[in-house]
């Protein structure tokens, strides 16, 4: 059996998905979550893309002791400064440097010849192996490379000290067959190739990421890369939970396994959907809500005689689990506890001791309060810490013969209070224009998603927003019974993420972008 490493991309390529955007806070939730799911590397940002991203690097990097942590740089001197500046917390520091060596982009994005590429990649490896005791080299669009060409400078940048080797199909244009045949094609004819671990980076463009991705391992590969989900720039990258699941189930095809703790796997989507606010489609394999689902008779009446008739991936073994016990207004602080500990939250007292008040007015409105209320509960506290603006109190008027008008009152954390109502064409814009008014602001609402978590008459309303103001955006997340009160909730987490975002740019003085 082969181990097949899984380097995360989630926090780096993930968060190039359009509309995503990552606070400090979440990505060391997603760092911390995806320590324990059991990646070998966190690709956690790139350090010299700005000082937020060179700052989240730096934290997790000292922070994140289970796996190697790494950093993308362009092939230039001073990203490999500045990852080197970021990384060099970790215990396992490790750099991702990057060139192009397609055709396309050699001329049109460098307006350089290949030669020159060689030589530039090979200056870079040698620069970073000054600082780096592990350097990944990546062909970017290595799949729209001439062959020979791409074994040229992968033998070269072995040489000058690359220990791994990452062949990307950046545009998502490859198929298993052809990006198969370019790793043997590699295998066969570098001949210091068994120096390096060879890596895929696949993109779903034609739908075929995870596919390309296990065809790359039938012919060498050891390591894939990818991101929860499947997110990432345009139409994302591998689904890491996909290429897990697949490598586990076939085991018998593939004579892989991986270090991923599949157990861990529910709760890891579930954290980056909330976080990123990508909804799951109900039909994703191995995370979707339908997944395990079996709808038609004659898949039911197998199912029931034997599971193994149309089960092949049993819920337990991805952590979708029936509790036993279940939470709800009769539930006391120890049942809370050991519940939240099994969702594997670990949390100091005080903050159980909060969260336990918000359950009980919960489930004084809901019958049985689910997993997915919990986790959405206490990520909405975690991750929410040292907002300046609390809600206090929200009323709205609304009839189908009169103009919705809000009034709202909120209480800023030095105590003072502040109240406005204003009138909009909905109950939802009333709202947000009086929560511009209270903050003397006009902002501009990009995004609003609704959605309900699990169903059902008395399920919990989650929102999620985009707002921009004073060149600034920022996303928020808001979760009550109502779905008014959630929109005001979202609204103001994420006028309350704006301040941070722009108050740290102040003291770091960051151009306002
Ligand atoms: C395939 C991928 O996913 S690659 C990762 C993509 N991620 C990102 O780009 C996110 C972060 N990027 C950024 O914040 C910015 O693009 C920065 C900070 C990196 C650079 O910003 P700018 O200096 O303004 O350059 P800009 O983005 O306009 O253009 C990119 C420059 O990098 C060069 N470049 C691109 N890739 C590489 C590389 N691998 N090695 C060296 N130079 C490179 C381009 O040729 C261009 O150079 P030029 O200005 O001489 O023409
Ligand atoms: C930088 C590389 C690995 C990349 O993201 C791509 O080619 O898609």
């Amino acid at each position: 059996m082969n181990k097949i490493k899984i380097f995360d991309t989630t926090l780096r390529d993930g968060e190039q998905s359009p509309g995503v955007n990552l606070n400090f806070q979440e990505k060391m939730e997603i760092a911390r979550q995806l320590e324990k799911y059991g990646v070998d590397i966190i690709e956690a940002g790139f350090p010299a893309a700005s000082k937020g991203d060179f700052q989240s690097v730096r934290e997790i990097a000292n922070t994140i002791k289970g796996c190697s942590v790494t950093g993308l740089a362009r092939a230039v001197k001073s990203d490999i400064d500045t990852a080197w500046e970021a990384l060099k917390g970790s215990e396992e520091p490790r750099l991702h440097v990057f060139i192009a060596t397609s055709p396309i982009h050699m001329a049109y994005k460098f307006n350089k010849k290949p030669e020159e590429i060689v030589e530039i990649a090979i200056e870079m490896v040698k620069y970073a192996s000054k600082f780096f005791p592990v350097i990944q080299w990546s062909a970017e669009d290595a799949s729209r490379s001439e062959l020979p060409f791409l074994a040229h400078i992968t033998e070269k940048v072995i040489k000058a000290g690359a220990n791994v080797v990452n062949l990307p199909d950046t545009v998502g244009y490859t198929t298993p067959k052809e990006y198969g045949a370019m790793f043997s094609y590699l295998k066969e004819n570098v001949p210091n190739i068994h120096k390096v671990d060879l890596s895929t980076h696949c993109h779903d463009d034609l739908g075929m990421a995870v596919a390309n991705s296990l065809a790359a391992v039938e012919n060498g590969a050891t390591q894939i890369e990818g991101a929860i989900n499947g997110i990432g720039e345009r139409a994302g990258n591998a689904a890491i939970e996909e290429v897990a699941v697949a490598l586990h189930t076939r085991k018998d095809f593939y004579q892989s396994y991986t270090n991923i703790t599949l157990s861990e796997t529910k709760r890891t989507s579930d954290l980056v959907s909330k976080l990123t606010g990508m909804a799951i489609p109900a039909n994703k394999a191995v995370v979707g809500r339908n997944a395990f689902a079996h709808e038609s008779g004659i898949h039911q009446d197998g199912f029931l005689k034997n599971r193994s008739t149309y089960e092949i991936i049993s819920p337990e073994l991805v952590g979708v689990q029936q509790k036993e016990v279940v939470l709800g207004k009769h539930s006391g602080r120890h049942a809370f506890r050991t519940h939240l500990m099994d969702l594997g939250f670990t949390l100091q007292d005080n903050q159980i001791d909060s969260l336990f008040e918000k359950f009980k007015d919960l489930a004084d409105k809901k019958k049985d309060v689910t997993d997915d209320d919990l986790f959405s509960l206490v990520l909405q506290k975690t991750v929410n810490s040292d907002e300046l603006y609390k809600l206090d109190s929200l009323q709205v008027q609304y009839g189908s013969h009169n103009i919705p008008t809000a009034t709202i009152t909120l209480t800023k954390n030095d105590g003072e209070s502040v109240q406005e109502a204003a009138t909009g064409s909905g109950s939802v814009e009333a709202i947000y224009n009086t929560l511009n008014r209270c903050i003397d602001s006009e902002l501009k609402l990009l995004d609003y998603r609704l959605q309900s978590i699990n169903g059902g008459p008395d399920a919990l309303a989650e929102v999620f927003v985009k707002i921009e103001g004073n060149g600034v955006e920022a996303s928020g997340r808001g979760l009550a019974y109502d779905v008014l009160e959630s929109s005001a909730k979202a609204y103001l987490n994420a006028i309350n993420r704006m301040i941070a975002i722009q108050e740290y740019r102040k003291e770091t003085k960051q151009e306002v972008m």
